[in-house]
């Protein structure tokens, strides 16, 4: 395909220019660029397609930048990216130097809100309508939110706010009944029948015949269909929020589209507009199977599979699922919770085996938090599986509710360190700093996926709170037959040497061992290293043992430096008397890019090579 008319835009001038009928037109040779433009590369594939048309008709309408458009999660702004002048720089889209897989303010002024977490858009479109009226300007603000995202907490507050006050704003709920996986919830549920249209009648007939039953009802079964009509009807949830509630419009019928969309932006105070779309239009695998189309690597463009990486070690999610599926075997108070993340953290695979005691709470990581500590407080073994990044999340819940009463809940925090592609908003750099400090709690971070294995074994042993960090991406293919608890706050000593002391921690361990070998084989060096195993509580007694007077201690972390384990660490060296030259190999101040894992590592002398530069420039 050509993709004259969608090369011929150069912005939204551009496409106002454009007779509507062309319209449906451009839509098509839209979501057949994105289709071949991110077979090679990959990335959120699904959800883009299913928001071509809104997207279109919200800039054939609006003025951005002036008019402010905000998506939730962002992970759909591929189209909103294409029309608003980044067509041709979309084949580096999540690639090092590239586009952002997000919207990003940095980027491009028709991006006015960044994101990349879930629920956030309605309390920041909310926030520029408030700054708009009391700048006394005038323009449009929208906010773009699916319906998995409207399972998140801050989007509720946010409605609970606006919707008490008279700003005009936009919201238009993309309804697609899809989150990663299938939507979840009583919300779900309630907004798949508003869309079946059949609630209000059926709720109606029930209020009719129950009251018909009671003598001298009449007048009253009349009052009460219409209370009945009030609170059912269609939308009503949100008009009793404050919102008018618009829709269900087909978000895929231009026709039907912009008329709404234009008298929606005539109303004045908050208004939702319910929006029916398919996620991963246009294209039949994504269609068929939008959970795995959501978001991915690179696929066949003829064929619509996937390419597999084959022949590769299981990745840490499906050695964490498994591993925990057979704990769940052996002891029944084993329990499992994702916050809407069944396929990412591999609970999928956990809820095969344990159905009835898989959790998925939709958005809800605050949520998910504290009913693992209801759980807890129930006798069972709650084990929380949640990315590093959303994590954060959680943190109050995670010190009131968890921590102060000490409950044996167990957070699995997946994605911990360098992602990759999808960047700054969801580096799990903070995980270390932010939980090594909590009383009550331990913190525990795997060399490998054995270790991972052993060490939800030991969570079982440990009557409190655990933390266990894993990174993304596959382990590498240790035997993992041992899964006896280990010792806790023990560390293990990898090599011996009186040059020097390096204590590596988790995902870095390896890369510190080949430093390690390397330096011993070519420079002569010989240093110890120790996997610390245990973030908290630190193995104090082997770190003074191991520490060389004179001699440099390096510790290496995937995590922020400030607060890191190695501050700790070199407050313990200082402490015992120990004085000599230090390195803290781990994540600065700033936040990273995007791009491969390797290649952020390097960037970041995290990787072999760069563990490699530190310690020889302490050597020398
Ligand atoms: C706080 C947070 N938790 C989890 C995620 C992971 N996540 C990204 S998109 C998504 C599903 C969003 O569903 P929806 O808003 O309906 O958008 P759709 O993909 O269906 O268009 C999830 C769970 C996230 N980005 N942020
Ligand atoms: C947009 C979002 O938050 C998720 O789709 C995320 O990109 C998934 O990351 P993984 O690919 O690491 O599961
Ligand atoms: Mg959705």
């Amino acid at each position: 395909m050509s993709y004259e008319l969608l090369k011929s835009l150069c912005g939204p001038d551009d496409l106002k220019q454009l007779a509507p009928e062309r319209l449906p037109e451009l839509a098509m040779q839209m979501r057949q660029y994105l289709i071949e433009t991110l077979a090679p590369i990959g990335g959120h594939l699904g959800a883009g397609l299913g928001v071509v048309e809104l997207s279109i008709a919200l800039h054939y309408l609006l003025d951005s930048p002036r008019d402010k458009i905000v998506w939730d999660v962002g992970h759909q702004a591929y189209p909103h990216k294409i029309l608003t002048g980044r067509l041709s720089a979309m084949p580096t889209i999540r690639q090092y130097g590239g586009l952002s897989g997000f919207t990003n303010r940095s980027e491009s002024e028709h991006d006015p809100f960044g994101a990349g977490h879930a629920s956030t858009s309605i309390s920041a479109a909310y926030g520029m309508a408030v700054g708009r009226d009391l700048n006394h300007q005038e323009h449009q603000v929208v906010a773009v939110i699916g319906d998995g995202a409207l399972t998140g907490g801050m989007a509720f507050e946010a409605l609970n706010h606006a919707g008490a006050r008279n700003n005009k704003m936009l919201v238009i709920l993309n309804d697609n009944e899809m989150s990663i996986a299938p939507n979840v919830g009583a919300m779900s549920s309630y907004l798949a029948r508003i869309i079946s249209g059949r609630s209000y009648t059926q709720a109606k007939d029930t209020a009719r015949r129950i009251l018909e039953k009671l003598p001298g009802a009449l007048d009253a079964a009349k009052r009460v269909e219409e209370h009945v009509k009030g609170m059912i009807t269609p939308g009503t949830l949100f008009e009793e929020m404050g919102f008018r509630y618009i829709g269900p419009v087909d978000g895929h019928d231009f026709g039907h589209l912009l008329p709404t969309l234009q008298n929606c932006m005539r109303l004045n105070g908050p208004t939702l507009l319910h929006v029916i779309t398919r996620k991963g239009l246009g294209f039949s695998p994504a269609e068929e199977d939008p959970e795995t189309w959501h978001g991915l690597g690179p696929y066949d463009v003829k064929s619509g599979a996937p390419f597999k990486s084959s022949g590769k070690a299981p990745a840490y999610t499906r050695v964490f699922a498994d591993m925990l599926a057979d704990l769940a075997d052996q002891d029944v108070r084993v329990v499992a919770i994702t916050a809407a993340m069944p396929g990412g953290t591999g609970l999928s695979r956990f809820a095969v085996r344990h159905p009835e005691r898989c959790f998925d709470v939709g958005i809800a990581e605050q949520h998910a938090a504290t009913f693992a500590g209801g759980l807890a407080a129930a006798g069972k073994r709650p084990f929380v599986a949640i990315y590093s990044t959303f994590m954060q999340r959680a943190y109050d819940q995670i010190i009131h509710d968890i921590c102060i009463q000490n409950l044996p809940v167990t957070f699995c925090m997946d994605r911990a360190g360098i992602v990759g592609a999808d960047g700054a908003t969801h580096t799990g750099m903070f995980d270390i700093a932010f939980m090594r400090n909590l009383p009550n709690m331990t913190v525990m971070a795997p060399k490998d996926e054995a270790e991972l294995r052993r060490m939800l074994v030991t969570s079982l042993t440990i009557d409190g709170p655990v933390a266990i960090r894993y990174p993304r991406g596959n382990g590498y293919g240790v035997d993992t037959t041992d899964v006896s608890p280990l010792v806790v706050g023990e560390a293990e000593l990898l090599e011996g040497g009186d040059d020097g002391l390096v204590i590596a921690v988790g995902t870095r361990v390896r890369d510190a061992l080949q430093a390690v070998e390397t330096l011993r084989r070519d420079d002569g060096v010989a240093m110890t290293l120790l996997n610390l195993r245990f973030i908290k509580p630190l193995d104090e007694a082997a770190i003074r043992a191991h520490l060389k007077p004179g001699k440099p201690l390096v510790v290496v972390e995937e995590g922020v430096a400030a607060g890191g384990v190695g501050q700790e660490i070199a407050v313990l060296a200082l402490q015992a008397g120990w004085h000599g030259p230090f390195a803290h190999v781990a994540m600065p101040d700033a936040f990273p890019v995007h791009g491969t894992q390797a290649e952020l590592l390097r960037d970041l002398e995290l990787d072999a090579q760069g563990i490699l530069g530190r310690i020889r420039q302490l050597v020398a």
